[in-house]
C-alpha cells in the first residue's frame, strides 16, 4: 500500500485523526511540521520569524521530495498542497484525502492559538479569504474529500479508515 495523505486548511484536523489513523491502521505516523521542527531545532513561529514563510515552504517539498517511506500516514500542513510540485508528489505516491471543514469550525479551533504564524498576523477576515483562496487547491489535490461538520474525530477517523480499506479491495 501507498502513503495516505491528510490535507486542508488549518485546524480541519489533520495532525490530530492522522494520530489516530495511524493507531487503527496500525501504520507509522509522520506530521509534516513535527519533522520540520525535530529537524531545524526550532518551532514554526520561529522558522517563520527567523527565515520567513518562503524558507518555510521550500522546507516542506524538500521533506516531500526526499521522503522515502511507504506505508504511512502524513499529515501535511495547511500550505503544503498549495504548492503545484507537492500536489504532484503526493497524488503520485500515495492516497490525498482532504478534510473539508466549515470556516466557522477552523476559526473556533485556531484563533488562539500561538503556533500558527500566520493566525498571528492576520485579522479573522483575511484568514477566511485565504480559506476560500485555498479551497480549490485542496479540491484538485485531493482523490477524496472528507466533509468533517457535526463529525467527531473518531467518526472522521472510522470513516477515513473504512474509504482506505475500500480503494484497496478495489
Ligand atoms: N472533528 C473534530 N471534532 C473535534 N475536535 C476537532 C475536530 N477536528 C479537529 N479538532 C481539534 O481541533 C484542533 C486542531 O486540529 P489539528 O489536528 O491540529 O488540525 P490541523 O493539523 O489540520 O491544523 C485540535 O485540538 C483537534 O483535536
Ligand atoms: O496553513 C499554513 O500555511 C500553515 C499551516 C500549519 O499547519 P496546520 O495546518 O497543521 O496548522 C503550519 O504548516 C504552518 O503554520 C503554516
Ligand atoms: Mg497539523
Amino acid at each position: 500500500m501507498k502513503r495516505i495523505y491528510l490535507i486542508g486548511f488549518m485546524g480541519c484536523g489533520k495532525s490530530a485523526i492522522g494520530r489516530r489513523l495511524s493507531f487503527m491502521l496500525k501504520l507509522p505516523f509522520y506530521d509534516m511540521d513535527k519533522e520540520i521542527v525535530r529537524r531545524e531545532g526550532k518551532t514554526i513561529p520561529e522558522i517563520f520569524e527567523e527565515h520567513g514563510e518562503p524558507y518555510f515552504r521550500s522546507l516542506e517539498a524538500r521533506f516531500l521530495r526526499e521522503f522515502k517511506s511507504d506505508c504511512c500516514i502524513i499529515s501535511t500542513g495547511g500550505g503544503t498542497a498549495i504548492n503545484a510540485e507537492n500536489r504532484k508528489i503526493m497524488r503520485e505516491t500515495g492516497l490525498v484525502l482532504f478534510l473539508d471543514a466549515p470556516f466557522r469550525d477552523i476559526w473556533r479551533r485556531i484563533h488562539r492559538d500561538p503556533n500558527r504564524p500566520i493566525v498571528r498576523r492576520s485579522t479573522k477576515e483575511e484568514i477566511e479569504s485565504l480559506y476560500h483562496q485555498r479551497h480549490s487547491a485542496y479540491k484538485r489535490a485531493a482523490h477524496i474529500s472528507v466533509r468533517t461538520e457535526h463529525r467527531s474525530l473518531r467518526q472522521i477517523t472510522e470513516f477515513v479508515a473504512f474509504q482506505v480499506h475500500r480503494l484497496k479491495g478495489e
